[in-house]
């Protein structure tokens, strides 16, 4: 029997904020806003510039907190965090937004983007366009899909029209989050989401190695979809990347670009954390 578990809490709450966004005024009001911005940075470039050198690319997460580990970082400085992962090689930020599972906010977002030059995505659970236009306005280059949260956890994974309404759904964020510029980084946690996330047409995506269940994190899921990731798309390892030999054992696996967050949160100085487990 499938359960629920903490990503439908957390849609059930996004659900809410949503409605009061939409409140406020139009799609194509924000739309309209967004797209008299200057152009969001080039995130895949950024990741692509480091594999070019050979390099890991590193998405660097500044988040305050999570579900399942508490307060990750009491002196929480997004800016300084920024400027010190800037300076230590990361390719890219990820910068939680969500505000009640994870204690962070578009300020936090604005203040590490103005920073440093790196390209930020905005780290929330997005299901709605509404929430692809504020994430422009906020300043984010990239936005994150998560299969997950367009999948009902009561309805047989075999469900044929639900999936074919999570793809519609998808794409309607991800069409959006193109014609704004930004980049689009399509998160999995099995093969069945895998099959998903390929119909559409970003090539990023995003392996979460964390159980969504059981907040366990095990770097096998990623090895295990590996192979299944077709070379036209970039593979993401996600969550639990803790140590030297998490990163050695994902490189010896010819995984490239890595989104890490706790290991660099608990650190005194996230970049010289950054430094010294890809170093
Ligand atoms: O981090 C959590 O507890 C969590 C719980 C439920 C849904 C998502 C969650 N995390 C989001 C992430 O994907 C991670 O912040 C990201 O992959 C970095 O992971 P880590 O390096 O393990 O902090």
């Amino acid at each position: 029997m499938i359960m629920a578990n903490i990503l439908q809490e957390i849609v059930a709450t996004k659900r809410q904020e949503i409605a009061a966004l939409k409140a406020q005024g139009s799609l194509a009001v924000l739309r309209r806003q967004a797209e008299a911005l200057p152009p969001p940075r080039d995130f895949i470039g950024a990741l692509r510039k480091k594999l070019a050198l050979g390099l890991p690319a590193v998405i660097a997460e500044i988040k305050k907190a999570s579900p399942s580990k508490g307060v990750l970082r009491e002196q929480f400085d997004p800016a300084a965090i920024a400027v010190s992962y800037g300076q230590h090689g990361a390719a890219c930020l990820s910068v939680l937004t969500d505000q009640q599972y994870f204690g962070g906010s578009a300020e936090y977002l604005k203040q590490a983007r103005s920073a440093c030059d790196l390209p930020v995505l905005r780290k929330d659970f997005m299901l709605d366009e509404y929430q692809v236009a504020e994430a422009r306005l906020m300043g984010a280059d990239c936005i994150l899909i998560i299969v997950a949260a367009f999948r009902d956890p009561f309805i047989s994974a075999g469900s044929h029209r639900q999936q074919e309404e999570a793809v519609v759904e998808m794409r309607k964020l991800e069409s959006l989050a193109h014609a704004l510029g930004m980049a689009v980084l399509v998160e999995v946690h099995d093969g069945a989401e895998l099959e998903l996330a390929l119909e559409l047409a970003s090539p990023l995506i995003g392996i979460n190695n964390r159980n969504l269940h059981t907040f366990e994190t095990r770097l096998d899921t990623t090895l295990h979809l590996l192979d299944r990731i077709p070379p036209d798309r970039m593979a993401i390892t996600e969550s639990g990347v803790l140590t030297p030999d998490d990163v050695a054992l994902m490189r010896g696996h010819g995984v490239g670009i890595f989104l890490v967050g706790e290991a660099f949160m608990r650190a005194p100085d996230p970049g010289t954390e950054l430094a010294r487990l890809f170093g």
